[in-house]
This record gives C-alpha cells, structure tokens and sequence, in this order.
C-alpha cells in the first residue's frame, strides 16, 4: 500500500447561498470514495467530519461584521481555524490530508493549515475566482472568497489569522474560470497569478493547460494544494452544485485533468493537500456528482485504466 491519504469531512455550509452543500461528505463517502482512492494504490483512513452546528441554529445577520457583506463569517472562521489544525496535524503526522466540502470557504481551513510550514502552490479548478472580500462580494456568500482570505486581502473582521502564511500569489494557477464578477476581474489582472479560463483550454486543449499550471504551482514551492469545486465541470456532468455556470470542462477533460496532476505527482510527489468541494446532494441526480466527485479524487491519485 501507498500513501495514507485522512480523509477529513468538512459538512459546512455558511459559504453557500444554498443549503445542502453540508451532505457532501456522506454522499461522496456513499459514492465509495474509500475504495476508489484503495483502487488508486493509496490507503485511506477516514477522520470523520469536524463538528458543525447546523445554519439554522445560527443568525446570519448578528454574525455580520459592521462593514462589508459576509454572512457567518465568524461561524466560517470557527470551522476553518479548527480545520487548519487537523490539517497540519496530518500533515506532522506524515499523512496526505484529503478535504470534503462542505462549500468552498473549507478552503481557508486546508490552505492554511497546509502552508504553516511549507511554501504552498496552488491549482484552483472552478467556473470561478473565489476571490472576493467581504467588501467586494455582491452575494455576501463566503464560499465567493477563500482565496482572498488565504492570501490575506481585504478586511476578514475576526478572520485575520486565516491567511495562508506561505502562500504567494505568484504560486497560484486558475483552470477553467467562466463567472467572475467585475473587481475579480481587475484583481486577477493585476495579480501575479495565472488565470486559465474557458477559452485558453478551449484554445489550446485541457493537457497543455495543466500542464501550465503545474509548473506555475509547483516553480518554487515545497507542494501543491488542489481544489477541486465541482462547478468546475459542466452542469450537465456535475448538476448537483449551488452555482451552476454553463460551459465547464467535459466529464472526460476533468479525468484528464487530474490524471496530469498524478502523473506529475508521481514523477515529482508534488502534491501537498487537496479539497474536493460544493458537491450538493440535494440538487444532484442520483449521487452523479459525489459519484465524479469520488473518482476525480481517485484519478488525482494515480487511478490509471491499464
Ligand atoms: N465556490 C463557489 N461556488 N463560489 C461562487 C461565487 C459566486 C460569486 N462570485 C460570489 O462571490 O458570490
Ligand atoms: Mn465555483
Ligand atoms: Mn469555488
């Protein structure tokens, strides 16, 4: 047997705008994630999930910071401090630490307890950027900004310590971007970061992309960080998700897609962390997206056909 990979349930859902993203971890556990990951070559234990208190015992409103627009931002803060945690205690311990969503704000949690003590990379496949403040969000959903709050932009009132400290922008490579709102869109062109979206894999095909962006997360880094938001992929091979955006990457270009991570990672062993997230139970048709979910995260470890 492999690398032991912890699997760590995160059934968060403050980020989202809708409720239901919580049930990701049991339906992609359900959808034999466990086996899969054996059929990969590596060993999985399962942690089970961190303790979450359900939305509805919480009032967003009173949790809302004076200024900006972030609904349980301090309840977000709680999960991802605590999952910080176990993420670098998996790490010490010489674990991989796999992380089920929960929506996409468990990002925080993993990205900065997997750069506490390495220079982290990161590969981010979504339809969006994740790049929002509490400042700039028109949603006011937090599951918009993780990637802000790891890189320690804007104004996170009781979430300063959230920023991931060894993360640069220069280490961080999107994939796939096709919704990003108007201050996303300056940041991003300002920023050190590279930014494939729709059109370059389109243009150039989903291998060559990858290929990019391994290099730009793993060029002076100790490791990657993958995160995988299944809004990544197209509606119609990945339904059950919050934020649908029409155009994703196919069923077999997200395959292909991970399988470059493995091969790199096996040449390299690059990867560090990963989150596989935004998976939504309620809006799936019969586990399809849990059942991707499980053997995209399968194929990031090296499931091979032959
Ligand atoms: N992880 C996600 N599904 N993020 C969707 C973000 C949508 C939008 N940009 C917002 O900030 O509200
Ligand atoms: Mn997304
Ligand atoms: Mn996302």
């Amino acid at each position: 047997m492999g690398q032991t990979v912890r699997i760590i349930g995160a059934p968060m859902d403050y980020g989202a705008n809708r409720r239901g993203v919580d049930m990701g971890p049991s339906a992609i556990r359900y959808a034999a994630l466990a086996d899969e990951l054996e059929g990969a070559g590596v060993e999985p234990v399962d942690a089970g999930d961190l303790h979450i208190p359900r939305a509805e015992e919480r009032d967003p409103d009173a949790t809302q910071p004076r200024e900006g627009n972030a609904k349980f931002l301090r309840e977000v803060g709680d999960v991802c401090s605590r999952l910080s945690e176990e993420v670098a205690e998996t790490l010490d311990d010489g674990e991989f630490p796999l992380v089920l969503g929960g929506d996409h704000s468990v990002a925080i949690g993993s990205m900065t307890g997997a750069s506490r003590t390495a220079e982290l990379g990161a590969i981010w496949f979504d339809a969006h950027a994740d790049l929002n403040t509490p400042e700039s969000s028109p949603s006011g959903n937090v599951h918009g900004m993780p990637l802000a709050a790891a890189l320690g932009w804007g104004a996170f009132d009781e979430m300063e310590w959230a920023s991931a400290p060894n993360l640069r922008e220069e280490s961080i490579a999107y994939v796939g971007l096709r919704s990003i709102d108007e201050r996303e869109r300056e940041w991003i062109r300002d920023s050190e970061m590279t930014a494939f979206t729709m059109a370059d894999i389109d243009e150039r095909g989903i291998t060559n992309v990858v290929e990019d962006a391994l290099d730009v997360a793993t060029d002076g880094t100790d490791g990657i960080h993958v995160s995988l938001d299944l809004d990544w992929l197209d509606p119609k091979a990945a339904p059950g998700v919050g934020t649908p955006v029409r155009g994703g990457v196919t069923y077999r270009e997200a395959h292909s897609a991970l399988e470059r991570v493995s091969t790199r990672n096996r040449r390299d062993d690059i990867l560090r962390s990963m989150d596989v997230v935004e998976v939504n139970p309620i809006l799936d048709e019969r586990n399809e997206t849990a059942t991707l979910a499980a053997d995209l995260t399968a194929s990031a470890f090296g499931k091979r056909i032959l």
